[in-house]
């Protein structure tokens, strides 16, 4: 083994040398740290000189702690009284957080001044109970001893999840506190409504004084791992934050100083708590001393050492806690009655001819009113999810329906988001159909509701309106400007329909509109022009908008567009988290609690903080479900006094999928009509708005063409009953073996066959619109009235299962043959055929007999699941479908298919026509000259294609996002698309 032998000569010696005095170095730091150290605890645990004097000290400074914190502010909460008054005339100046003690038996209580000063920090986080004890305390006397909520305050506890402030739940029950955030998201909000609270960004020359509310921020312990920008956030709220009211409890502060970044300094203008054990020691407040002030030098903090004051009692915590909430309910809440007509007035007895008008919330004493007119048109409202928005429309509808008849305002709700908000004015469902039929009551001024609607459904509802200001004859004014100077216009008239009947006014509420402007495409930009042009227009005609919504991107970028629409939105209505909808200079609504508003009427802007602002309020509003009896009352006892005849109102609800019409027994009438919507046949008279979401954007132009039949040939019955059966032996009905599901021979069938001379529609699904309402493809004699399903989505089966019910629902029975062909044996395709065989004559077959079924007569069905499949299985050449294709409308027979790949339909209808002599020419026609139709598909349903294949499909550009549950109806003949909702299964489950 080696044995290691130290380096030698002149650069070892060196390098010796050098240790040893680096060494030297580090000890002397050592003996002088160890010094200092010892001087300080000196410092600290004096030994008194005259401990007489030290007792007279003491007993002064309990004499001054009385004084500066009285009661609940200094008083030691073990010993507080049951019936202690809460709520003090102003806003406490000093709290008390602990007891110093000089002395063994010299004691005197510690008070920090804070609110109105500076911050509280202490150097250990709440997971010290010591500290946890001090925050709660604190808080807790805080709370009991401000005037009545003018204490706002945000709690952070990240290592206990929140548990710090767990004593505290009443408050946020009663909406006075909001629950604690636990992790860095909520950190950031929470920090981001404090900078809104102190505007650092605001003009120099605004004033910071806020007299009225303080909001504090109680943080226990920070997230673990709070990234150095948000530290930073902290310490510069510390240094702005007291001139605007804003004030910081931070315990675990300085922060562990992991990296450079994360080291920070003491947080500015606060008194400093450092833990020891068993004491704390509590530094100097900012700008004042403890001890005798010894010039140039900085202060020791106070000279003793302090007991921090340990967790109250639970029970006081719990009733102060219950009793603030209790009062705070008693004081501010009031119910949605209050803001009704006085029971003597009754129901609907004011007059929308100047406008229309209601009270929203109470400021104090006294209620505050908001209206719809010439000079206050629109709403904007906003608000944080959970910010009490629907609760304040509710009350705003309520209380309009029951002052204005319905003959006077006319409403059409639609909420874009992923929520229920608007279908309590759904009618009830009268015959358990979920929601889905009519029943009642409903509030009778209700035109339309649309829940969980489609953008595109937006659109129908805007072109309607856009419509209806055409009518009016309502032209585009020069813009109003908004703000406190605005020239006051004469109010207007509703302009009257005639003598008797006033022409309504019309309230839209679009809630979440956001999501209707979102995106940056054709329905964003159509969108934005029409409320542009409804907001412009319906000022002077009665057509009035609430905007509602949580702050969003595009609401910013819309507001900082010098011509913005919203220059017609006078009303600004900020709820909680909604400070968006006022102009950034107002601050009026930080800090907002639960049930509270900022309403403007000068577009959001501020003025000189401390002037009286006339056109804006801080109001409190009712929360109207409370009491859901009594709002369901209300409900019915205006639904019973509706005017006779008033229609139920057309409900959109986007996450229903409609059931595919039942087929009636044989005894049962036809519905030609095809008034099998949810909305059935109370639907409302009037509405007729468009459906196309890509066609012309002219209001009122129906989604599909209504045009007569191309060559409507007379009605067959005067054909001997089975006499129309396929010449041809290999036809559905005859040598290929196919029978009737019934097993019956078709020839038995009944007589009547093809008694309907008018077209009928095949019906897919509803149309995404004001008034959903069947979509359909008519079917007529024309070549290439046939229906494709296209898209390899399985919900297509159950589509056409559907389409094939509602026509045979819509003929007579036993008019029609059906012919039914499927790949494979499939337990829903028997069961259509077998629901269908109750009403007509129906055959099935399988791929092979699928060219024999070409051969259909007429009139009938060709109904095909899968024909890419059946086509490639029967080796069917793709003529013979072709030839079906352009003949067989000519003789009653349609093809509905659904093909999974696009493909294959793509090239059986790519074959562009050419000159073909007819087979039978009429005689004196000029068989050189005749051009044969092209082999089309008019009827085109497209379900999960891409965008792209579509354009490719159509031969133009078509706004489409597949999506589950909706599908694009498209028909050549008007090259009209329209959103659809497809019909599901018939038990409204999955899909055949
Ligand atoms: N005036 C009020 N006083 C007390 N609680 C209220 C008040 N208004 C609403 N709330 C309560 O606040 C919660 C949220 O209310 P609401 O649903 O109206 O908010 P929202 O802003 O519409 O929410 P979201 O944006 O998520 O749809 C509800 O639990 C409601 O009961």
């Amino acid at each position: 083994m080696d044995t290691w032998k130290g380096p030698t000569g002149h650069a070892a010696t060196l390098r010796w040398r050098a240790a040893a005095g680096t060494a030297a170095i580090l000890h002397r730091r050592a003996a002088a740290t160890t010094a200092a150290a010892a001087t300080a605890l000196e410092a600290i645990r004096p030994i008194p000189a005259d401990q007489r004097e030290q007792h007279e000290l003491a007993e002064r400074l309990r004499a001054a702690a009385s004084q500066l914190a009285p009661g609940w502010l200094g008083a030691p909460l073990d010993a507080q009284s049951e019936d202690a008054p809460l709520g003090g005339p102003a806003q406490p100046a000093y709290v008390r957080v602990g007891t110093a003690q000089p002395l063994d038996d010299a004691r005197f209580p510690v008070l920090v001044p804070l609110l109105g000063t500076g911050h509280l920090t202490v150097d250990a986080d709440s997971r010290d109970p010591r500290v946890a004890g001090l925050l709660r305390s604190v808080l807790l006397r805080l709370l009991a001893a401000a005037p009545a909520g003018s204490l706002l305050v945000r709690g952070v506890d990240a290592t206990a999840g929140g548990r710090l402030f767990a004593p505290f739940g009443p408050l946020a029950a009663a909406g006075l506190m909001p629950p604690p955030v636990t992790d860095r998201t909520g950190l950031r909000a929470v920090l981001a409504e404090a900078e809104q609270w102190v505007r650092p960004t605001r003009p120099a020359t605004a004033r910071y004084n806020r007299h009225d509310r303080t909001l504090l921020l109680v943080v226990g312990s920070l997230p673990e791992l709070t990234e150095a920008t948000d530290l930073a956030r902290i310490g510069a709220l510390a240094r702005e934050g007291p001139e605007a009211g804003l004030h910081l409890i931070v315990a675990g502060w300085p922060p562990p100083p992991l990296t450079a970044e994360t080291s920070q300094a003491p947080l500015s203008r606060s008194t400093m708590i450092a833990m020891r054990n068993p004491y704390a020691l509590v530094g100097d407040p900012p700008g004042a001393s403890f001890s005798a002030p010894v010039p140039h030098l900085p202060g020791t903090g106070l000279n003793a050492p302090v007991f921090l004051d340990e967790c109250p009692p639970v029970p006081l915590l719990d009733r102060v806690c219950r009793d603030l909430a209790a009062r705070f309910q008693a004081d501010y809440r009031r119910t949605l009655d209050d803001l009704l007509p006085e029971p003597p007035d009754g129901f609907w007895t004011e007059s929308a001819a100047d406008g229309l008008s209601t009270p929203v919330g109470h400021a104090g004493d006294r209620t505050v009113s908001l209206g719809f007119d010439e000079r206050t048109p629109h709403w904007l409202v906003g608000g944080r999810g959970d910010a009490g928005k629907s609760a304040f429309l509710v009350n705003v509808l309520y209380g309009l329906c029951t002052r204005y008849h319905p003959d006077e305002l006319a409403l059409y709700l639609v909420d874009f988001a992923d929520g229920t908000a608007f279908t309590e004015f759904v009618p009830e469902p009268a015959d358990g159909s979920g929601g889905t039929g009519p029943g009642g009551p409903w509030l009778p001024h209700v035109r339309a509701v649309g829940v969980q609607a489609d953008r595109e459904y937006g659109i129908a509802v805007l072109r309607e309106l856009d419509a209806e200001l055409d009518r009016r004859g309502a032209a585009d004014p020069s813009p109003v400007p908004v703000g406190p100077d605005r020239p006051v216009a004469a109010p207007v008239p509703a302009q009257r329909a005639d003598a008797d009947r006033p022409t309504p006014r019309i309230l839209c509420v679009l809630d979440e509109h956001a999501l209707l402007l979102a995106e940056d495409d054709a329905i964003g930009t159509e969108a934005l022009a029409r409320l542009e042009s409804v907001a412009r227009r319906g000022r002077s005609a009665g057509v009035h908008l609430i905007l509602t919504g949580r702050p969003a991107p595009v609401l910013t970028a819309l507001r900082a567009r010098r011509d913005s629409f919203l220059g017609q939105f006078p009303v600004r209505v900020a709820l909680p988290g909604g400070a968006d909808v006022l102009e950034p200079t107002n601050d009026s609504a930080a800090g907002l609690p639960l049930g509270t508003a900022v309403v403007n009427t000068a577009g959001g802007l501020g003025g000189p903080r401390g002037a009286t602002r006339g056109h804006e309020r801080t109001v409190r509003f009712p929360d109207p479900h409370v009491d859901p009896g009594a709002l369901s009352g209300l409900r019915h006892r205006l639904w019973a006094d509706r005017p006779a005849g008033t229609p139920a109102p057309a409900v959109f609800t986007g996450y229903l999928t409609p059931p595919p019409p039942p087929v009636p027994t044989p005894t049962d009438q036809p519905d030609p009509t095809g008034a099998d919507g949810p909305t059935g046949a109370d639907r409302p008279t009037g509405i007729d708005g468009p459906a196309g979401i890509d066609g012309p954007a002219g209001a009122g132009k129906p989604a599909v063409a209504d045009r007569p039949a191309v060559a409507d040939r007379p009605a067959v019955a005067d054909r001997p009953a089975g006499g129309d059966r396929p010449a041809g032996g290999d036809g559905p009905a005859g040598g290929d073996g196919a029978t009737g599901v019934d097993g019956s021979d078709v020839a038995g069938r009944p007589a009547g066959v093809g008694q309907l001379s008018e077209p009928v529609g095949a019906p897919v699904g509803l149309l995404v619109d004001v008034s959903p309402r069947p979509a359909e493809l008519p079917l007529d004699r024309a070549p290439g009235r046939h229906l494709a399903i296209l898209g390899a989505d399985p919900s297509g089966a159950g589509i056409l299962a559907g389409a094939a019910r509602g026509l045979a629902a819509r003929h007579p029975a036993g008019s029609v043959e059906f012919v039914i062909v499927a790949p494979a044996e499939d337990p829903a395709v028997s069961a259509l055929a077998a629901e269908l065989s109750r009403r007509h004559p129906v055959h099935r077959v399988d791929a092979t007999g699928l060219a024999g079924a070409l051969e259909l007569a007429g009139p009938g069905y060709l109904v095909a699941f899968g024909v890419d499949e059946l086509t490639t299985a029967g080796d069917l050449p793709p003529d013979r479908l072709r030839t079906l294709l352009r003949d067989g409308p000519g003789r009653g027979v349609h093809l509905l298919g659904w093909w999974r790949a696009v493909g294959p339909f793509a090239e059986l209808v790519a074959v562009p026509a050419g000159p073909e002599p007819p087979a039978d020419p009429e005689p004196g026609a000029d068989a050189g000259t005749a051009v044969a139709a092209p082999a089309t598909v008019d009827g085109l349903l497209l379900l999960d294609v891409p965008e792209a294949e579509v354009t490719r499909l159509l031969g133009r550009p078509v706004r489409w996002h597949p999506r589950p549950g909706r599908a694009l109806l498209y028909d050549r003949r008007t090259d009209l698309a329209s959103l659809v909702v497809p019909y599901g299964a018939p038990d409204g489950e999955g899909t055949p």
